[in-house]
């Protein structure tokens, strides 16, 4: 296995490349086709397109929330929107709901989403908060939407269902709800799509706050955005240790994914909501899309769904 550069060589760069002011901008993913990245902000019900070449934005706006985007095989892309799966068609801004879960409980919303490396739409709900991290506890649940449209639901009981990642044999589902402050690993069957043996590989300190979306990179170790921390952690899974912490301008940071050329830049999102006047005249950059060069390590593409 190739060995990341040292650390005295490395010059990490983090600059933010839009000012959005998304209100919770969530699940970026980069498109290498279009050199873009898709983010969405949840509240704002947009899902957006950045060109990292004309430095535009294009949005789509929907009719609930959408808390994550993800690629579709055959082009478009497919959204999670309130307590659906949707099917984005960006030509004529429209979504088209493939499933609908949760049907008993009115009050939630899909959360973080990602799609695994056989095409299938992971995404996790729940409840509406009525503060950043205040809601309901116990509502959410686990989902996956495969190629055929069916879904299938993996487990309950969740408080905030966020960051997922499959490794890079395919073997562990990695998972986060907010809320254990803890990072957990599954064994993961490829084929099925089941998952099993819960652990945690990682609990956060006090000062890191709330784990949040994640990704994972090309050497098969962790980023997980803190919420309410500012940064963005690098873990390995297996030694459960944490190997570097990336420190933003911005406190609320909310998800993570590679892009640009060989992936070998970090993106991450952040939320404006929550914040007072004051922090938000010390933080103009809340809200944002920020990009981190000279980490010394890349990401993988992202999966499209395959249905
Ligand atoms: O981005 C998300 O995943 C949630 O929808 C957000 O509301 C915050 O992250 C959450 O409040 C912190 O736990
Ligand atoms: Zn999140």
């Amino acid at each position: 296995m190739q060995k990341s550069a040292p650390l005295t060589m490395s010059s990490i760069k983090i600059e933010c490349v839009l000012r959005e002011n998304c209100r919770c901008g969530e699940s970026p993913v980069w498109e290498e086709a279009s050199n873009s990245l898709l983010f969405v902000d949840i509240p704002a019900k947009k899902v957006c397109r950045w060109d990292s070449l004309s430095k535009r934005v294009q949005q789509v706006t929907v009719d609930a929330p959408v808390s994550s985007v993800a690629l579709r095989q055959g082009g478009g892309y497919v959204a999670t929107v309130g307590t659906k799966f949707c099917a984005l068609n960006w030509e004529d801004q429209s979504a088209v709901a493939l499933a609908t879960v949760d049907k008993d409980k009115k009050n939630n919303r899909f959360n973080d989403g990602k799609v695994d490396p056989a095409g299938r739409y992971f995404a996790g709900t729940m409840a509406e908060e009525t503060a950043p991290a205040v809601l309901e506890r116990h509502q959410g649940s686990l989902y996956s939407l495969f190629p055929d449209h069916h879904v299938e639901k993996y487990f309950d009981q969740v408080d905030i269902s966020n960051g997922l990642d499959w490794s890079l044999d395919h073997k562990i589902f990695y998972y986060i709800d907010s809320l254990s402050y803890s990072v957990d690993a599954f064994d993961y069957d490829l084929q099925t799509g089941k998952i099993s043996n819960r652990r945690s590989i990682y609990k956060l300190e006090k000062e890191e706050q709330i784990p949040d979306g994640m990704c994972i990179d090309a050497d098969g170790k962790l980023w997980v955005a803190c919420y309410n921390g500012g940064r963005v952690i690098h873990l390995d899974p297996e030694t459960g240790k944490r190997l570097q912490t990336l420190k933003l301008p911005v406190v609320k940071t909310t998800s993570c994914c590679f892009g640009g050329k060989d992936y070998s830049e970090m993106y991450v999102t952040c939320a404006r909501d929550g914040m007072d006047p004051k922090d938000l005249l010390q933080q103009p950059e809340a809200g944002g899309i920020f990009k981190i060069t000279g980490l010394g390590v890349k990401g993988i593409p992202p999966y499209p769904y395959a249905g």
